[in-house]
């Protein structure tokens, strides 16, 4: 079912604020006084998935940035299952930052092109403290799930393919098992191809997971066949 929500709110935000789900509440964000999101909400229960569409400028990329806990924004807040979130980045407890990844449009800009690709996946892993061993075999199972040869993991970005690296950017992201996933146009670079394998392993890890998904896409089919609903944002 799509619903197109008129307006900066989404109106099946739940009322009750410990709804389980990840949330933004009344979030306003400013870039040096221009303002770009004026008191939004915006809900995804787990297992939902949620299409985000707007105008060009309109604050897509930012909210999805809120919401995944990289961007603090100047008011309201962010809430996992009804729990407020103060802070962002490495200022919040691991548990809760690894609740909820991003896939971003480009891959060579979301990664370090002097890591390989096994290092890329693995990032998050070290950030935690997962040992060697470990964080082997997790990479190991993620290539398989993205589609990503031996051979290819030990290649650095300028080696591989748009879609390769993005296979790689999807796999770190699951690398904590998210409850929360955010795909900011994260297939408008690929071919057809690779951009259907890369939405059914989203769809499959998300029927798996029971994860809440956040699609923007400027593509109403896309959008249409995966959404279960779709939140507008006005112009800013
Ligand atoms: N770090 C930043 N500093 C200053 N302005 C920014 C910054 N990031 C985004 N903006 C501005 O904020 C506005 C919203 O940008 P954002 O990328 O969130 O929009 P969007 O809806 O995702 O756009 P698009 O559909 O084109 O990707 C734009 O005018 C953009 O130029």
């Amino acid at each position: 079912m799509t619903l197109t929500v008129p307006g900066a709110t989404d109106a099946a935000a739940p009322g009750a604020a410990s709804a389980a789900g990840l949330a933004a509440h009344q979030v306003c964000v400013a870039y040096g006084g221009q303002r770009v999101l004026d008191r939004v909400d915006l809900h995804v229960a787990p297992g939902e998935t949620v299409g985000l569409r707007g105008p060009s400028g309109s604050g897509k990329s930012t909210l999805a940035r809120v919401l995944a806990l990289l961007h603090a924004p100047d008011g309201g807040h962010v809430t996992i299952d009804g729990q407020p979130l103060g802070g962002v980045r490495h200022r919040l407890p691991a548990h809760l930052r690894t609740r909820v990844a991003i896939l971003f449009q480009s891959p060579r800009a979301a990664t370090d092109p002097r890591l390989s690709l096994a290092d890329i996946i693995a990032e998050p892993l070290r950030a935690t403290g997962t040992s060697r061993e470990q964080a082997a075999a997790r990479t190991a199972e993620l290539a398989d799930l993205v589609g990503l040869t031996a051979d290819l993991l030990t290649r650095r970005p300028h080696a591989v393919s748009d879609g390769q690296l993005q296979r790689a950017c999807l796999a770190r992201a699951l690398v904590h098992r998210p409850d929360y996933l955010l795909c900011d146009e994260a297939t408008a670079m690929l071919d057809a191809s690779t951009q259907a394998h890369v939405a059914a392993v989203v769809t499959d890890y998300q029927r798996r997971q029971g994860a809440g998904v956040l699609v923007i896409t400027h593509d109403p089919a896309l959008m249409a066949r995966w959404a279960n609903r779709v939140v507008d944002l006005p112009a800013a």
